[in-house]
């Protein structure tokens, strides 16, 4: 598994160093990237690591991820007759191989009656304790219930003479489970986890533990996975939290490793990581996307069309970070429109960057389209026919690349454009994959200013001059959009708050204005069904997340 050579190699380890006596337990928090659908690979990662926890880090347990043998999210993969077999194989191939430690390993569990979402405990080639999760999430990006059956009973397991209440995920989000885990027992919660990032999810998660905790009065160890899987991200934030509300350790957010942490006099210690800035954490989601999604496709490479705009620059400059310069191709497509500035500063990126640049004009390509309508169109005034057909030209030059190269198209559309349609069908929206479209214009401006403070990459220009798609002659975003920075909390209040207009009105915006954006919104639903994926970065995604009908008579709600 391509993954396991670059992990194993690179990983330190990372865990206090501290008396290891009596009652005392080290805990391993496997926070590690796993593939779906990759069952053999998945089982030699979980063998690999732990037996590095016992040997390097002389661990009594190590917890892997919610489902980690099979990968998260599956979805239908679950139906397919071949998957059952394949992890009984897998969790057979685990439990005869991985010794001296135990391992608490996530996978589907298939019953007589159904499938459940499970997770096994096992020792020296036996089956210590097996758990069904029983809370199951049926809401945001999550359909569990289309799959799994729910588990109805607590689970507390042995660990060297200390009672461990074990549960899965969405369990520590209700109280149940954990308050008979410690009704049975339990000295300690181990929770894992397959839990997506947006933005504000680790305080939510944050919030979340400490009420469990304190209700239980039980410190509780919370092991989430990292990795970039089509529109998920996972960022770990492996964590662990005691009664009294202290965090006592905190995973690095997009970290594979494993991350020790001791138990004793009651208490869970490990290395506290220090809080990042919200655009570090975004920027490196990101980058883990991308190279997850281009890796695991196989694809060699991405190309990017770089226009000299900033949305182009971010991507460009993600993709960079994510597969290395020599894997990323830049392309500028200039038309007459085009100022010679934005081809300066597409040039200026590329170099900065050190990526492959070519410059391939659309002019003929264009011109090739209107004299073939030339008269069809007769007697029609020039419009946003032409505009989209210089988008086009742009994405069938850009496909042409992809299939003759192999590299995957990286579309450069933000969250703002995405939400009100401001974006061509199979013009600048042609391509695999779409790395931003879940980030809002203006947090797109934050993400490249952070990124220039690790290297100078996106000329200060481009950062400042008003946004254009340059497809007639001085155009504007602004000539069709409210200023980002009005659309933005509009789109975040009518979007993800699901706000009425007469409460986003009421938030002091201009009724006309509230009264377009929403109209956009709810116009261009078949423009993002159309989309590329992407992954989800806010607190509701277009696609997986927010499911609105396309044809559909329906006002303002
Ligand atoms: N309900 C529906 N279900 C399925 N299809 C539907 C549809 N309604 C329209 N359509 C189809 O969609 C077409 C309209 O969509 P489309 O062809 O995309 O064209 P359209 O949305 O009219 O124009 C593209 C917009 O994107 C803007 N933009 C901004 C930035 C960059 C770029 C760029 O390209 O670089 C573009 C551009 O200024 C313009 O406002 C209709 O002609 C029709 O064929
Ligand atoms: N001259 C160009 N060369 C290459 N690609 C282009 C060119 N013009 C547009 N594109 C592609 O179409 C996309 C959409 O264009 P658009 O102008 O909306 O975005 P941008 O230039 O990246 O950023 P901004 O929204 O700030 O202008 C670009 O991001 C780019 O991928
Ligand atoms: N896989 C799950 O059960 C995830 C649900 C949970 N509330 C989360 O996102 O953290």
């Amino acid at each position: 598994m391509p993954g396991l050579a670059r992990w194993l190699d690179g990983a330190a380890v990372n865990v206090r160093q501290s008396k290891h006596m009596g009652d005392n337990l080290r805990l391993v928090a496997a926070q590690l990237n796993f593939w779906v659908g990759d069952i053999e690979g998945n089982a030699e990662k979980i063998i690999a690591a732990a037996a590095r926890a016992r040997d390097d880090l002389r661990a009594d347990l190590i917890a892997f991820p919610e489902l980690a043998l099979l990968g998260y999210p599956p979805d239908d993969l679950l139906l397919r007759s071949g998957i059952p077999p394949a992890i009984e194989a897998g969790l057979e191939r685990i439990r005869r191989e991985a010794q001296g430690i135990h391992l608490v390993v996530g996978h589907p569990e298939y019953a007589e009656e159904g499938i459940y979402n499970a997770a096994s405990v096992f020792r020296d080639g036996q089956l210590v304790r097996r758990y069904r999760k029983r809370l199951l999430p049926n809401y945001g990006v999550f359909d569990e219930k289309r799959h799994f059956l729910a588990g109805r009973s607590a689970c507390v397991f042995d660990l060297k003479g200390v009672p461990v209440g074990l549960c899965i995920c969405e369990d520590i989000w209700g109280t149940r489970p954990a308050d008979e885990s410690r009704d049975q027992g339990a000295r300690l919660m181990v929770n894992i986890n397959a839990s997506p990032f947006a933005l504000g999810k680790s305080n939510q998660r944050e919030q979340v533990l400490r009420a469990r905790a304190a209700e239980t009065r039980l410190p509780i160890l919370y092991v989430n996975m990292v990795g970039g899987q089509d529109d998920l991200l996972f960022d770990g934030d492996s964590s662990a939290i005691g009664p009294d509300g202290t965090v006592s350790f905190r995973a690095p957010t997009f970290e594979e490793d494993l991350y020790g942490v001791d138990f004793a006099d009651g208490e869970l210690r490990g290395v506290m990581s220090p809080p990042e800035a919200e655009e570090a954490v975004v920027y490196r989601g990101l980058v883990q996307s991308v190279r997850d999604y281009v890796t695991r496709n196989g694809f060699p490479g991405a190309l990017i069309g770089l226009s000299g705009g900033i949305d182009s620059a971010l991507v460009a400059a993600v993709a960079a970070d994510a597969l290395g310069p020599d894997r990323v191709w830049g392309v500028s497509l200039p038309s007459r429109y085009t100022l010679d500035m934005s081809n300066d500063d597409a040039r200026i990126e590329a170099e900065a960057l050190g990526i492959r640049y070519s410059i391939l004009p659309i002019e003929p390509t264009f011109d090739a389209l209107t004299s073939t309508l030339a008269q069809t169109f007769e007697g029609r005034a020039i419009d946003i026919t032409e505009e989209n057909m210089q988008s086009r030209s742009r994405g069938v030059l850009l496909m042409a690349l992809s299939n003759k190269f192999g590299h995957v198209v990286l579309t450069t559309g933000n969250k703002s454009e995405m939400a009100v349609g401001y974006a061509t069908l199979y013009g600048d929206m042609c391509g695999g994959f779409a790395p931003i479209k879940d980030v809002y214009k203006t947090l797109v401006f934050r993400l490249a200013r952070y990124r220039n403070t690790i290297s100078p990459v996106i000329p200060e220009r481009v950062l400042t001059r008003p946004p254009s798609a340059e497809l007639r002659p001085d155009q504007k975003d602004s000539d069709s959009l409210p200023p980002y920075e009005v659309l933005d909390p509009i789109l975040e209040a009518y979007v993800e708050s699901n706000a009425s207009i007469p409460q986003i009105i009421a938030m002091g915006f201009e009724e006309a204005t509230v009264k377009r954006v929403a109209g956009l919104v709810r116009r261009s639903e078949y423009k993002r069904r159309q989309a590329p994926p992407g992954p989800k970065v806010t607190r509701c995604a277009f696609g997986r997340e927010r499911r609105y009908p396309i044809t559909a008579v329906y006002g303002d709600f």
